[in-house]
């Protein structure tokens, strides 16, 4: 897989119509949810190439990462007679950037897009590194393909609008890649208050993070070996996220990643001594910002039978991603079903659940 440039700009149009004019297409579909074509699109407005592109508009949030939103972005593609010369723009959070990049990657086997995300986490982490797809059947991302979109072009100005919230879910994964990096780039991030945010000292982390994203996707981009340091936090991460949709109650993908964080770092501390005293003092920061996901023993066995669908597994056993310190990272361990559970215990325990 050739890189793929990863672009960061403070003028959207330009840079998008300087980036299209580099392509011989025959029509543009821009692809937003219903809050990114209200917030996002109309800071598109100087860009002449994409005035008069066509629409693909889906709800939003990833209760519609689904089939049928995927469908009608299809259906939407054939009425509108794409070929294989039209060019896509996703235009959202990760839920636009996976399902746009899937529908643009399979419709006539495949046509060209870039991505363009607008929330944090999908500046960070979704619209880099080419993994595309939908849910289905209770499971994040079930159905996908690797194919990375022609470029990434990261613009702040679409933070104005998010919520604490939204920036929450996007720190997870620095957090993430913070743990899998250097001590240092860890230490910086354990040091933002959320309470009184620095805008620009979290975009000063925000490059930084995308760059240790970017790094590991160029060394290995189909996850045969170090792209799972990348998982780290989301072997439970996503069973948290599909049992909250299972509920009816869904999290933010970063938030399942923060709690799932936790509950791994617990079994790396079991299985490969990570200090205890590093797992208090980010429990500590991630129940200060985003409190707690409360689960119960009832939920043990529901939360093993998700992960027992990881597509990281290989045979039976659940495949984790653990670390010994941070920046040392251990792929390919598995846990028994007693041990995962002896981590809820404990994930419970430190907080208060
Ligand atoms: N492909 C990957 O490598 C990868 C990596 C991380 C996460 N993901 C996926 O990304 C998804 C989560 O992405 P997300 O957190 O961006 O969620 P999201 O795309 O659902 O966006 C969250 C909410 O913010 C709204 N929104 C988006 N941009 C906005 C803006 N500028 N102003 C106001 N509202 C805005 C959206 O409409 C939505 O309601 C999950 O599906 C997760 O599985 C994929
Ligand atoms: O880019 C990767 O590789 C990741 O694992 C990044 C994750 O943050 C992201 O949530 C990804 O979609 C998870 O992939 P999955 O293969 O576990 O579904
Ligand atoms: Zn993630």
């Amino acid at each position: 897989m050739s890189k793929q440039p990863v672009i960061f700009t403070q003028n959207i149009s330009e840079s998008i119509d300087e980036i299209l004019s580099r392509y011989s297409y025959d029509k543009l579909f821009v692809l937003t949810d219903r809050n990114t074509f209200k917030f996002a699109f109309p800071l598109l407005e100087n860009s002449k190439l994409c005035s008069n592109a066509e629409q693909i508009i889906i709800e939003a949030d990833d209760t519609h990462k689904n089939l049928e939103a995927l469908t009608s972005v299809w259906k939407i593609l054939s009425d509108k007679h794409a070929t294989r010369r039209s060019f896509m723009i996703n235009l959202g959070g990760g839920m636009v950037t996976d399902l746009g990049g899937f529908a643009a990657s399979t419709f006539k086997r495949g046509i060209r897009y870039i991505n363009i995300p607008t929330t944090l986490l999908g500046a960070v982490d979704a619209a880099v590194g080419g993994k595309t797809g939908i849910n289905f059947n209770g499971l994040k991302n079930e159905i996908g393909v690797f194919n990375p979109a022609e470029s990434v072009l990261i613009s702040t100005v679409f933070f104005k609008t998010l919520s604490r919230e939204h920036l929450l879910s996007g720190y997870a994964e620095m957090l993430k890649h913070g743990l899998i990096s250097t001590p240092d780039t860890y230490n910086k991030l354990l040091t933002l208050d959320f309470s009184d945010l620095d805008l620009d000292k979290l975009l000063g982390l925000l490059e930084e993070s995308v760059k240790v994203k970017e790094h590991i996707v160029e060394v290995d981009p189909f996850e045969k070996n170090i792209r799972k340091s990348l998982n780290l936090g989301h072997t439970v991460g996503h069973a948290f996220e599909s049992l909250s949709h299972e509920r009816k109650s869904p999290i933010q993908h970063g938030y399942a990643v923060a709690w799932g964080l936790i509950c791994e770092l617990l079994l790396s501390h079991m299985h490969l001594g990570f200090p205890v005293e590093r797992i208090r003092q980010l429990s500590t920061f991630i129940a200060d910002n985003y409190g707690a996901f409360p689960i119960t023993c009832e939920d043990y066995d529901s939360l093993y039978e998700k992960m027992t669908h990881d597509k990281k597994n290989e045979s039976d056993s659940v495949n984790f991603t653990l670390l010994k310190d941070v920046g040392i990272v251990e792929i390919n361990q598995t846990a028994t079903k007693e041990e995962i559970c002896t981590a809820f215990d404990l994930y419970r325990d430190l907080f208060h659940l």
